[in-house]
């Protein structure tokens, strides 16, 4: 079926999503990482972009917060782009874990691979295949510029940020060690933890994250900048990533109820992407038990069922003026 929705439309359910859903109550901020807790848990964003590089917005979409595991989907992109589609899913995989991001068990239980480029056994080991090896600056340069190509412009490291994770990720320590155990790290394991931590603590907005996300439902067409990231033919295997492990252990919950493929990360943002359609982002601290955002859960399902839209649906859809 083909599917015609008014901008105009959409731009009154994206207001009704933040009017309807800011007062929410639920969930809390990420406190593992000292410098979360302290994130005012009020602040409430929703972006929606366009093909056309057109930015819908309600409530706080300026606001710089910490991109956290929303990150992780970007270096996929970065090593899908160095080594291509089958290399990662042979030294990595692109499968669900149905467990926490950070389980150790998971990589215990797959030892053949660390699952997926967008848990943290994946990441770490795709931030030690990100190319040129051994040379941690020129790494950090591609890992930041793809960012930015992606985003439509530059992402800031939020110091106090990466020092509070650097301070405490002991458990990613253990992972990166242990992956380096499997032959699953492909550089110095420190230096992959260290660039991780780093992208994890890059500051984004929701504005960002939603040009980001049309970026990736676009064909890797940026729509803001008109550059292309990456090769359109990356663009299934992006959003297969991303629809099999986006919520982790409640990522079935999450696609069966919202139709929309969408990464979460612990700093409470949300991208989703709905392929040739938009890229849809949310932002609010308070998470649930598995480390997502509820009120951006919340947003992004009610804008897709208001919208009718749905990426199993079968339907074209088309946004007209
Ligand atoms: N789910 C997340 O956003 C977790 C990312 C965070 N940097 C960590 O490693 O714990």
């Amino acid at each position: 079926m083909k599917k015609t929705i008014k901008i105009t439309d959409l731009e009154a359910i994206v207001k009704q999503a933040h009017e309807k859903v800011k007062n929410l109550k639920g969930g809390k901020n990420a406190d593992y990482i000292p410098f979360l807790a302290k994130i005012d848990p009020n602040l409430f964003g929703i972006a929606v972009c366009l093909p056309t590089g057109e930015v819908i917005e309600a409530g706080d979409t300026t606001y710089v917060f910490g991109i956290e595991s929303i990150s992780k989907v970007h270096t996929a992109v970065l090593i899908l782009k160095q080594y291509g589609a089958e290399a990662v899913l042979k030294k990595i995989g692109a499968d669900a874990t149905g467990l926490p991001f950070n389980s150790i068990m998971a990589i215990l239980l797959e030892k053949d691979h660390p699952s997926t480029p967008l848990v943290n056994a994946g990441a770490i080991s795709a931030d030690s295949m990100v190319k040129p090896i051994g040379d941690p600056n020129s790494k950090w340069a591609a890992i930041a510029d793809n960012m930015a190509d992606l985003c439509g412009s530059e992402l800031i490291l939020q110091d106090e940020l990466y020092k509070s994770e650097s301070a405490t990720n002991f458990n990613n320590r253990s992972i990166a060690w242990l992956l380096k155990n499997y032959n699953r790290i492909y550089d110095d394991p420190d230096m992959s933890l260290d660039l991780y931590t780093r992208h994890c603590s890059m500051g984004v907005t929701t504005k960002q994250l939603a040009i980001a996300g049309c970026t990736i439902a676009n064909k890797g067409k940026n729509p803001v900048t008109g550059k292309q990231v990456f090769d359109e033919s990356l663009m299934p295997h992006i959003i297969s990533l991303i629809t099999a492990v986006g919520f982790y252990e409640h990522t079935g919950d999450w696609i069966y109820t919202s139709g929309i493929p969408a990464k979460t990360g612990v700093g409470g943002g949300v991208m989703g992407c709905l392929p040739g359609v938009f890229g849809i982002a949310a932002f609010a601290p308070p998470l649930d038990d598995a480390g997502n955002s509820v009120k951006a859960q919340a947003a992004i399902k009610y804008i897709a069922r208001e919208l009718g839209v749905n990426v199993f649906s079968g339907d074209t859809v088309e946004i007209i003026k």
